[in-house]
């Protein structure tokens, strides 16, 4: 069946495609479209081929699996694992609404998505999960294990916060916990900034981190990006927006500084996973401050920060450009002269984070700096990370 989900989905990365997006950008977008469409439009049965079972002890798993394949990141999740080859015989599918339909894979043919069942799923060397926190919290222990040894690697927030789990961005902290049964990924919003700020920390040491940030609509998933076209083309069509039904107040042609649950501090749930985060990820001492304000704004898709550090140590603008030139998953886009910054438009599709308009920070000095950054958060913040942690289990399985 062609379910809403799947409609809403296609309409927005059909948007996203002819949104301007060059390259990686538009195929990335367009591919997630086509996708949905054939998974709407056929029926076929694939053709089981019994692949040879490999172990996962031979650097490719015989089966990797997507829970929650019809969402923003799921559909991105396919694409990272093609783009990437990805060391697997098999991927499968599974999700709730648009169980039965078809996606086709330019790499693994035409898969059918299949209702979530943990038995099925446990068939599976590796699920990538990307539901909500809520369906983690319920079904992720019950998977990790299992006859397969099944390996979760979780997008939800439901178990980071979690002591004996490991939160991971494995260019940072993912040395020696490949192997955990359950992975948390980290907030989007946490991974963009933090891949500037730890090579930041390591050479320099933070001392307080500000933030302000400008999430797109599909920070909130499909849902969130299909509300903002629609917004946008019934203005176009009829003069006004239709009240919003998904956020919390209209986002075309408006911003809204409220991103996730307010808590009792007055900062949203959003903000707060930014402390608790980089606070976990980078190992960071009790007194090392990181406050955020998050606000979402009507673009599709990546995430940009305004970002303000005070040091322990001397930092100037010309060493950070240098030493963010040689970070991993970073690039650095700030030639302002020629009016080239870190944008929204230019980082989606891309797995590097943009980072420019680096500069001293008149309020902190020498001992400080600002810049802006600019990060696709479907794939650094959330399906690029996941599928970089299970290559890397792979290979250390190997
Ligand atoms: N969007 C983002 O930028 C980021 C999101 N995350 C996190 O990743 C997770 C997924 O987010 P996102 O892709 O945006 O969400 P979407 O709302 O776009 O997608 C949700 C997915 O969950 C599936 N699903 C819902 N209920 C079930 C069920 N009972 N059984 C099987 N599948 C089910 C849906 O399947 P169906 O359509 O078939 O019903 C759909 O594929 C969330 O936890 C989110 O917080 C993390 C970082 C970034
Ligand atoms: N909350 C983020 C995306 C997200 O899903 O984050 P989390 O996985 O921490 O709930 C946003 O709306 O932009």
């Amino acid at each position: 069946p062609h379910t809403t989900a799947a409609r809403s989905a296609s309409a927005s990365a059909v948007g996203a495609a002819s949104q301007g997006q060059s390259g990686y950008a538009g195929k990335a977008a367009m591919a997630g479209a086509l996708g949905l469409v054939a998974m709407a439009s056929s029926q076929r049965k694939v053709k089981s081929t019994r692949a040879a079972r490999v172990a996962m002890n031979a650097a490719k798993v015989d089966s990797v699996c997507i829970l929650g394949c019809s969402g923003a990141v799921g559909q991105e999740m396919l694409k990272c694992l093609e783009d990437r080859d990805f060391p697997t015989e098999k991927v499968r599918l599974f999700g709730n609404r648009s169980a039965g339909s078809t996606v086709s894979s330019k790499k693994f043919g035409d898969i059918v998505v299949e209702k979530f069942s943990l038995e099925a799923v446990q068939e599976c060397d590796i699920c990538l999960m990307a539901v909500s926190g809520d369906f983690s919290k319920e079904w992720a222990p019950k998977i990790a294990g299992g006859p397969k040894n099944t390996q979760v690697i979780d997008n939800s927030s439901a178990w980071r916060y979690d002591e004996d789990k490991p939160l991971v961005i494995p260019e940072i902290n993912g040395e020696g916990r490949v192997g955990e049964p359950l992975i948390a990924n980290p907030n989007c919003t946490t991974a963009v900034g933090a891949m500037a700020l730890w090579p930041i920390h390591q050479k320099y040491k933070l001392k307080k981190v500000l933030m302000s940030t400008y999430q797109a609509a599909s920070g909130a998933g499909a849902e969130g990006m299909a509300e903002l076209e629609n917004g946008l083309a019934t203005w176009v069509k009829d003069g006004a927006v239709p009240k919003p039904e998904f956020f919390a107040h209209q986002l075309p042609f408006n911003v809204i500084p409220q991103i996730d649950k307010f808590q009792e501090n007055g900062y949203t749930k959003e903000e707060m996973k930014v402390t608790w985060e980089l606070q976990k990820i980078f190992g960071l001492d009790d007194d090392v401050k990181v406050a955020c304000t998050a606000v979402r704004v009507p673009t599709l898709r990546a995430h940009s920060e305004s970002i303000t550090v005070e040091t322990e140590e001397p930092i100037s603008p010309d060493d950070v450009r240098e030493l963010l030139k040689s970070a991993p998953g970073v690039k650095v886009v700030d030639e302002p002269g020629s009016l080239k910054y870190p944008m929204p438009l230019n980082a989606t599709g891309n797995y590097d984070v943009e980072v420019g308009r680096i500069r001293q920070s008149i309020v902190f000095g020498e001992k400080g700096i600002e810049f802006f950054v600019s990060g696709d958060q479907l794939l650094r913040g959330a399906a690029l990370n996941a599928v970089i942690i299970a290559e890397n289990a792979v290979k250390a399985h190997a």
